[in-house]
């Protein structure tokens, strides 16, 4: 079947579980999200279709902040890298279109601002407090 952009909930639904369970098969990143997620990765895919169908299809179900749970992760450039192959990849083999485009976009600058925090955060938690 020829690819199409990305319109729909189905369409969401279908690249975050495709995605999901790349990333749980990774094996630099399936063991973070399986042990933060455990028995929770129904709620983790229900919450990233509402993410990602608020930024992609401008339907506002999502209302949090997507920083804080990455605050604290035992991760550097390799992981986001890693992330960004599997995000990038699910969406090449599924969609095609300035949705699909817009979505590697948003992936990519949300991983370097991710970077970019947790690294400030690790640096300045370093740095004596006198
Ligand atoms: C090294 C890469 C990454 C790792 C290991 C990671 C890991 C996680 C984990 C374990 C959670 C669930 C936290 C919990 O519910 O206890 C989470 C939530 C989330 N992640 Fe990531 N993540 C990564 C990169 C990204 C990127 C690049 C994005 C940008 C699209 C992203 C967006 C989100 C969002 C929106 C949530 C839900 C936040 C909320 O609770 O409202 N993550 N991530």
């Amino acid at each position: 079947m020829a690819r199409a952009d990305i319109s729909n909930i189905e369409d969401i639904q279908l690249l975050v579980n495709t995605f999901y369970s790349r990333v749980q098969g990774n094996e630099l990143l399936g063991p973070i999200f399986n042990g933060i997620l455990k028995d929770r990765w129904t709620e983790h895919l229900e919450k990233m279709y509402r993410f990602w169908q608020t930024i992609l299809l401008e339907v506002p179900t999502y209302s949090g902040s997507p920083f804080p749970p990455h605050a604290k992760l035992p991760v550097s450039q390799l992981h986001f890298d890693t992330w960004l192959q599997l995000w990038h990849g699910t969406l090449d083999d599924f969609f095609v279109g300035e949705k699909a485009e817009e979505a590697k976009w948003r992936g990519s600058r949300m991983a370097e601002m991710f970077m970019y925090k947790i690294d400030y955060y690790r640096n300045n938690n370093a740095k004596p407090l006198l």
